[in-house]
């Protein structure tokens, strides 16, 4: 509690309804803090500290921001993690009887800011999550684009996995639900996002349910999907929460949430974290050196929604055939219709983030600068509707119908805003000339006062013989007359003086002060009807965010394929084959490491994978030698091919799969507090129990993290198992030569990184050849590398020596074996049935069916120890 005096008995009550945040308290141009919140902001945001009477003694610590200036620093504290509410004054100064009311209009967290200032270029994901069961799902919001949906419920350990996929910065959860707060942090860790209880009653069931249909005027969710309400009444709770939670934030109606829709995991390709991070997919491994991802090397959009699209198609990349060959087929098309294409990126060139400025009109934040830039892009539609016009692939042409090219807002808001409106929406400039009668009438009562100014100057110049007398203005005294001393002889009776500088003398008279009353009268009165028409403006405009936004949707569509086009020209890519099974390529190279070593010193490889002789490959070779590059480019080529793009290869048939599983051995997540073998095996445990005879996966040098023979065999066992039991297609790279005896068995084949030996030394030559690798070339390696002669002598001593003494004879090792263990525990629990037969103690009808139930297992074991 501060304060005594009325304005701290204001803000105490406002204070204790918000505690959770820091206040930005408006006080004329500042918005001042107070207290702990004075003390937190003068930290984090280097502001000085002062202090402030708070009555009866009390010194309340306080700083403060200059309003014009203010966004900046909410973005710094609200990045730093906290939360703040923006009270605003909501009456006119003047107007108010005693103390002005106050107001918190918005509450300001990452999911919730609209400014540009402070959101990234990437979408800004708020989430919510509810449970029913042991089922959870999440809805997910960016409130500055008006993107929003939510997921079947699913198995709650999946559906955190996939809300992950998502980076959301804020997470809300029901307050009553700690324990999936818990599963939460557990899953998607505590940095860089901020969890932020909300109502319980807002993720019930029946209130969510009656807060969408409310939202979206729906007599039943039904048309979103949602039938069962215990089957997706978690997904139901999820997305009510999340609206209630903005707009209880925002203080306002979602008006840009136009839309909503349920997905599920499987509609998409399942994109692991450790697989996004391996394969590089949103950013590079060495990001701080400029290196590209995946998404860097693809983006050639044009516009921020574009962007953002191409973003979720690789976070999403499609699992059905027919769809991923339409995405294709419209890339295809900007691919060869050079003319179109770049007619439509010169015109998408000048598109700004329309999303994000209709966000801002639905929640009345938008100023005249933001409707001068949409103004600006709706000008580019009527052409960007006519390169439409011209193509032919059928989601084009369904496109080309359903185009709006607003061409009806355009026209209103050119009629409506002042072509150099400034930022600020209280000083006038607004509206342009011809929108409004009284604001043209009220402008030329201001510029008639100026006009009556200039005579006035000249009048009195002319009748005091004064040359340099001056006009002048400031708040106090409003205009004066200025006269230096030296001419102070010449002053006319009728001037009133007024204030004494050290050089002159200031003076008023009765016409002036007249003139200055209606000249100021009019300013004012311009200033307020023009930001009212303004405010009204917005409003209309607010009317049509739902045609805004689809349209936006339909540039942004555009706008991902022509760069995917562009890209695919640039690189030398090629229209991919999507098939049922099996992968054949000519020619593949991985995106990255291509623009890293330049195109012409890549070396391009073929891949193949046959479902039946071919699903295992273990790829052998030295370090260095390209292994890992051409394992994570077969993951990237199937994942571009799944988002709609053209694939890095001269020629490319890839079976559609439902998961990539892409696992370097040893990433560090040394942070998390795990040794780096156990993360290795929770991933591939992961693997085991998600990869279907549908997936794509890559392991890398799982298992050398532990001894050589515990690596060995549990790469050994690991290599077994995915081939008999998963049958994905799999890419295994290895030092174990060992396990190249393995590729007798079905399924299973090697294939090998070619080597040059070159006297002593060796050339990698970057190149995949059938079979095994001859032989293990760390120390030829390590020699490259430069280590001391001396040491490279007794490694190759060594060597001699434990090669040997080779004891790990991995062709001894059969699956019999392990059968055989088995039929071996079948045997001793049919022998303990039979020695707890109680047969005397037992009727002849229960000997009988007791009989009858043996010899059905006796005939089960003989069958299964058949196979
Ligand atoms: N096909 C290729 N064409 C040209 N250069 C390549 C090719 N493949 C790999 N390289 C180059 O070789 C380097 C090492 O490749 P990579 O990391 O794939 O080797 P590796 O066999 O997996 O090594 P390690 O076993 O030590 O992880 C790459 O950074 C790249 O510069």
């Amino acid at each position: 509690m501060q304060g005594t005096t009325p304005m701290f008995k204001q803000y105490n009550a406002i204070k204790a309804e918000h505690e959770d945040t820091i206040l930005f308290f408006r006080m004329g141009d500042f918005y001042e803090m107070f207290g702990e919140d004075a003390e937190t902001a003068s930290r984090v945001l280097g502001l000085a500290l002062t202090a402030r009477d708070g009555g009866n003694n009390v010194k309340v610590p306080m700083c403060g921001v200059p309003f014009h200036s203010s966004e900046s620093y909410v973005a710094t504290l609200v990045s730093q993690g906290y939360k703040v509410a923006i009270c605003e004054q909501v009456e006119d100064p003047k107007e108010a009887k005693g103390l002005v009311k106050r107001e918190v209009i918005r509450i300001i967290t990452p999911g919730i800011v609209l400014d540009d200032q402070m959101l990234a270029k990437d979408n800004n994901y708020i989430a919510a999550v509810a449970s029913s069961g042991k089922k959870t799902s999440f809805a997910i919001a960016d409130a500055s684009t008006g993107a929003f949906f939510a997921l079947y419920p699913t198995e709650t350990g999946k559906a955190l996995e996939e809300l992950d996929r998502y980076h959301p910065v804020e997470i809300v959860y029901s307050e009553a639900d700690t324990v999936l707060l818990a599963h939460c942090q557990d899953i998607l860790g505590d940095h860089g996002i901020q969890y932020n209880g909300h109502y319980e009653h807002a993720f019930h069931l029946e209130d969510a349910e009656a807060y969408l249909k409310g939202h979206f005027q729906v007599n039943s969710l039904e048309v979103f999907g949602y039938a069962n309400p215990s089957r997706e009444g978690a997904a139901i709770a999820a997305a009510g929460g999340l609206l209630s939670y903005i707009e209880t934030m925002q203080r306002s109606k979602a008006a840009n949430i136009t839309q909503f829709h349920l997905t599920q995991i499987d509609d998409y390709m399942v994109l692991d974290r450790a697989t996004r991070y391996n394969l590089e997919i949103e950013r590079s491994l060495a990001f701080n050196d400029g290196s590209p991802a995946l998404l860097d090397i693809l983006d050639e959009t044009k516009t921020a929604f574009g962007r953002r699209l191409l973003r979720q198609w690789l976070e999403h990349p499609l699992t059905q055939r027919s769809e991923i060959e339409n995405r294709l087929a419209a890339t295809a098309e900007f691919f060869h219709a050079h003319q179109e294409r770049e007619a439509l990126r010169d015109q998408l060139e000048h598109i700004l983030d329309m999303e994000r400025i209709t966000s801002r009109i639905s929640y009345q934040t938008a100023n005249a600068k933001d409707l001068l830039s949409l103004k600006q892009s709706l000008m580019r539609l009527p052409a960007i509707k006519r390169v439409v016009a011209q193509l032919k692939t059928p989601s084009f042409q369904v496109l080309d119908r359903s185009f709006d090219t607003l061409q009806d807002l355009y026209a209103f808001l050119d009629r409506a805003i002042a072509v150099d409106a400034p930022f600020s929406l209280r000083d006038g400039g607004l509206i342009r000339d011809g929108y409004n009668d009284e604001v043209d009438d009220l402008r030329s009562m201001v510029g008639d006062g100026k006009n009556w100014l200039t005579d006035f100057l000249d009048r009195e110049r002319e009748r005091t013989n004064i040359k340099n007398l001056k006009v002048g203005f400031n708040k106090v005294f409003g205009y004066y007359i200025e006269i230096t001393k030296s001419q102070l002889d010449k002053a006319p009776a009728d001037y009133e003086r007024k204030q004494t500088l050290a050089n002159s003398e200031r003076y008023i008279t009765p016409d002036l002060k007249d003139m200055e009353a209606k000249m100021l009268g009019a300013s004012d009165r311009l200033k307020s009807l023009e930001y009212d028409l303004f405010v009204d403006i917005r409003r209309q405009l607010g009317d049509h965010v739902a045609r805004i936004l689809a349209t936006s949707r339909l540039l942004a569509l555009l706008d991902v394929h022509a760069g995917l086009a562009s890209c695919a020209i640039r690189n030398q890519y090629t229209r991919p084959v999507p098939i049922d099974q099996g992968i054949s390529i000519r020619g593949l190279r991985h995106p990255m490491v291509e623009q890293a070593v330049g195109a012409t010193n890549y070396v391009a490889n073929d891949v193949s994978f046959d479902p039946v002789s071919s699903r295992f490959v273990l790829l052998t070779g030295p370090n260095m030698s390209g292994k890992s590059t051409y394992c994570r480019s077969i993951a990237i080529a199937s994942i571009m091919m799944q988002i709609g793009s053209f694939v890095p290869a001269e020629a490319a048939e890839i079976a559609v799969v439902d998961r990539v599983f892409a696992r370097i051995g040893a990433s560090d997540q040394l942070s998390k507090g795990q040794s780096t073998f156990m993360v290795e095996m929770n991933e591939v445990s992961n693997i085991l129990n998600y990869a279907t005879s549908r997936s794509l996966v890559v392991l890398d040098e799982v298992g050398r993290g532990t001894s050589t023979y515990d690596g060995l065999s549990i790469a050994y066992a690991i290599v077994r198992y995915m081939n008999t039991r998963i049958q994905a297609m799999t890419i295994f790279a290895t030092h174990y030569h060992e396990l190249t005896s393995l590729a007798q068995d079905n399924g299973i084949v090697n294939r090998s990184v070619a080597v040059d030996d070159v006297g002593s030394d060796i050339v990698f030559r970057h190149t995949i050849k059938e079979g095994p690798a001859s032989k293990s070339y760390g120390i030829h390696v390590a020699k490259m590398a430069g280590l001391p002669a001396e040491i490279i002598a007794m490694a190759e001593n060594a060597l001699q020596t434990l090669e040997k003494e080779e004891k790990a004879n991995l062709t001894a090792v059969k699956d019999e074996d392990i059968s055989l263990r088995e039929q071996n525990l079948q045997l001793e629990q049919f022998i303990s049935l039979l020695a707890d037969w109680d047969i005397e103690g037992m009727s002849v009808g229960d000997l009988l069916n007791r009989a009858l139930a043996l010899k059905e297992e006796a005939g089960r074991f003989l069958q299964s120890s058949d196979q």
